[in-house]
């Protein structure tokens, strides 16, 4: 039997609607949830997630600005920037479009950006948050991971879920987020001995490795349920998950498509972040 498609899209546009009201509600109370997105250089994949960040803001009513600078920007004037939005009353979050050109340190540049302005969840006290189960800015990717598995009915509770991948900005967050949601987690890596058996004990199996369609149906057990986070840029300009989507549709329960999975929801737990730190900039969240 061919899986049930966890369609990230779709969920995405119904949280969205959701979060609406709620936006037209803190905006008739003179609050416009306000959002800075910062692109140093002109990487062409992050242009896209630039410009689908911006469409999100302008489709919710936000306030929102992107600022471009060259490659060669230097890192003072990068903090120094930062700095201003950190003391700006109109930008809620702050959002550097991560990797970075070479010169600048990327761990000075997140220490930087202000832990209440902290959307992307990246801040050591952010992290540290997420750790202790504080109710933190969570990063996007990994809360949006839980939500496409709560509203498809698949709550981690009590399932064995196995992350492959220990990156800062997926694999370990998103643990931490099943965890605390109370699966049992198993955390595997490039030196995990004998991946296909891990990840064949997975209820729930979230993939974010970066090594296109790495995962064939041998590495998922019947019925389980198989979150993609891969983005993989093919030759023929494709866009492609860590999981050999095609192979593993009739093994896996439930299955996130690339695109239209866990990119979407991103972008919509980015907007839930930003509306969420305008609440509490304004003492109503
Ligand atoms: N500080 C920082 N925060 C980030 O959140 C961040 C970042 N840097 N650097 C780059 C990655 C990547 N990322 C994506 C967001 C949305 C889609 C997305 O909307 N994807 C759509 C369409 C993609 C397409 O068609 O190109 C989809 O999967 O359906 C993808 C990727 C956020 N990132």
């Amino acid at each position: 039997m061919s899986a049930q498609i966890i369609d990230g899209k779709n969920i995405s546009d119904a949280i969205r609607e959701e979060m609406r009201q709620e936006v037209d509600q803190l905006k008739s109370k003179g609050v416009t949830p306000g959002l800075v997105v910062i692109l140093v250089g002109e990487d062409p994949a992050s242009q896209v997630y630039v410009n689908n960040k911006a469409k999100a803001c302008e489709q919710l009513g936000y306030y929102s600005e992107v600022v471009r600078l060259p490659a060669e920007t230097s890192q003072q004037a990068l903090l120094d920037l930062i700095d201003k939005y950190n003391r700006s009353d109109v930008i809620h979050g702050i959002l550097v479009q991560l990797p970075l050109p070479k010169h600048i340190e990327e761990k000075a540049v997140i220490d930087a950006i202000s832990v209440e302005k902290d959307v992307d969840g990246f801040h050591p006290v952010s992290v540290g948050n997420l750790m202790i189960g504080d109710d933190a800015l969570l990063p996007c990717t990994p809360s949006g991971v839980i939500e496409l598995l709560k509203r498809t009915g698949n709550s981690p509770a009590g399932k064995h879920a196995v992350v492959i991948g220990r990156s800062n900005i997926v694999g370990k967050p998103v643990s931490m987020l099943l965890l605390r949601e109370n699966a049992t987690v198993t955390m595997c890596h490039s030196r995990t001995p004998n991946l296909p058996e891990m990840a064949r004990q997975a209820d729930i199996l979230v993939v974010a490795v970066g090594v296109a369609k790495l995962v064939k149906k041998e590495w998922v057990k019947e019925g389980a349920v198989v979150i993609d986070v891969g983005m993989n840029r093919l030759p023929d300009g494709k866009l492609c998950g860590d999981v050999d989507y095609d192979d593993v549709l009739d093994t896996a329960g439930w299955i996130t498509p690339v695109p239209r999975g866990v990119g979407p929801m991103t972008i919509t737990m980015l907007m839930a972040n930003t509306l969420k730190s305008a609440k509490r900039a304004n003492g109503l969240g």
